[in-house]
């Protein structure tokens, strides 16, 4: 039986993340887009469906490249409201530690349900919290995965420094190098799909320098190649973090990250801030990728990261929402914004166009997370889609569409399509009840910090 083939045609406007023309529209069939039509182009042949675009922006699927989805639990939480990264982590992993499997489950979907209402259709997670009871933590989040229906890479984090070898988290919260090297081992074998199309991927990813041993950093390293998976970590995000590297290994952070096998193009980092000129040139000839985190950044003070110079030098770009107790929101179209505005400060207005920011929310990130097949709209790519109207009452008066995303605020798409299958329908995630959900997140949110 040949595949049905749905027209989404002439969008109001149209951001492919590359050079090519689909002002009359695209055509899918199955789970890939196979035409692109130019304004007033008829598709090659008849259509099952039509999709009449002519009042929504058509993007690419937004692709999320950070975040801990359990730290929905623990948004706006007073003690760490008002404190950088490291007070803040302290002030949170006891709190963390008190994570089960049913509390995740929550989280996870209130995550992955608002980055599918922004626009995202693929996101990574960056879950390294291993307690009692939470040795299954990325089957749960599995499962979470499939039932929203989105990409998914999760990535196996860890922590193995503890306090009591000058690491910062505390002992319970940290796992022995053998029990992190065998459950990645098992989360690869069971779950990571290879080449074009695939829906869940694994990648290896102990949490920072602070956090994790170099033994456990450098098998890592090994495990993914041998494995052909990537690598994740945080990197460079505050200068608490450089100077901790300095003390610790006697080394500045890219220095570390060269001495443990990652300065690679296996490797994407999150934050990517505080690189002089010659760790920025290093990281552009391996190809290593950063996660642009603007709100994170922000909200813990932690600097901003030098994304033009970085991107002259050869190192790819994305954006992530990060974690929900430092952003506190995982909407992937307030990030661009943020991304935008916060860039213009550093670099001026004439560098950092809305068409960049989308870029790096798109084809940016989906070359950090090694896939070509998502992030843009050609012909022979994953029919992944984000459409928005620009019916509300902020975009009244607006003029150029794209522009008007990001300057307006967009928060909220129409319509997301994953794989040729809507799964946002008129702002609504099908078949989700999201009233009940979020009672019953709130009631887990207030279980995780009682008598703290
Ligand atoms: N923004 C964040 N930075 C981190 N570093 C680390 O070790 N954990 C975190 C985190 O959860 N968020």
């Amino acid at each position: 039986m040949s595949e049905q083939r749905t027209w989404i045609k002439n969008p109001l406007a149209v951001f492919t993340a590359n050079e090519l023309d689909a002002r009359g529209g695209i055509v899918i069939e199955g789970q890939k887009i196979t035409e692109l039509l130019a304004a007033g182009q008829q598709p090659s042949q008849p259509v099952d469906h039509i999709f009449d675009a002519s009042e929504s922006v058509l993007l690419p699927g937004l692709i999320n490249t950070h975040h801990h989805f359990y730290q929905t639990l623990t948004r706006a939480w007073a003690p760490v409201v008002n404190v950088p990264l490291f007070p803040w982590l302290k002030k949170l992993y006891p709190v963390w530690a008190r994570l089960g499997p049913d509390a995740l489950r929550l989280a996870s979907r209130v995550a992955m349900a608002e980055l599918l209402l922004s626009g995202c259709t693929t996101t990574t997670d960056h879950h390294y919290l291993f307690p009692q009871g939470m040795e299954e933590a990325i089957d749960v989040q599995v499962d979470v995965v499939r039932e929203l229906g989105m990409r998914a890479l999760l990535t196996r984090g860890s922590m193995s420094l503890g306090e009591e070898q000058g690491g910062l988290p505390p002992e319970q919260t940290v796992q022995s190098g053998e029990v992190i090297l065998q459950d990645s081992q098992r989360l690869i074998d069971r779950y990571h799909q290879r080449g074009e199309g695939a829906w869940m991927q694994i990648a290896l990813a102990p949490c920072s320098p602070f956090s994790v041993t170099t033994e456990i950093m450098r098998e890592s390293a090994m495990l993914a190649q041998r494995e052909d998976v990537r690598l994740h970590t945080h990197l460079a995000e505050t200068l608490d973090e450089e100077q901790f590297c300095l003390k610790m290994f006697g080394l500045r952070t890219v220095d570390y990250l060269e001495s443990v096998g990652w300065l690679s193009d296996r490797t994407w980092l999150a934050h990517g801030i505080h690189f002089n000129d010659d760790e920025i040139r290093r990281l552009g000839a391996a190809g290593t990728g950063i996660c642009h985190c603007p709100v994170s950044n922000m909200r813990l003070a932690s600097g901003m990261c030098p994304t033009r110079d970085l991107e002259a030098a050869g190192v790819p770009i994305g954006l992530g929402v990060d974690g929900s107790a430092s952003n506190d929101a995982s909407n992937l179209m307030y990030e661009a914004r943020q991304a935008l505005y916060l860039q213009r400060l550093k670099y001026g207005a004439e560098y950092v166009t809305p068409e960049r920011v989308l870029g790096w929310a798109t084809r940016g990130s989906a070359t950090l997370i090694g896939r070509d097949d998502i992030g843009q709209i050609a012909v022979g790519k994953q029919a992944d889609l984000a459409l928005f109207k620009l019916d509300e009452l902020r975009f009244s008066g607006s003029h150029d569409p794209i522009a008007a995303l990001l300057l307006c605020g967009a928060e909220k798409a129409d319509r997301v399509m994953v794989g040729g299958i809507w799964r946002v329908i008129d702002g609504q995630i099908v078949g989700m009840d999201i009233k009940s959900l979020i009672s019953h997140h709130r009631k887990a949110a207030a279980a995780l910090i009682a008598d703290i």
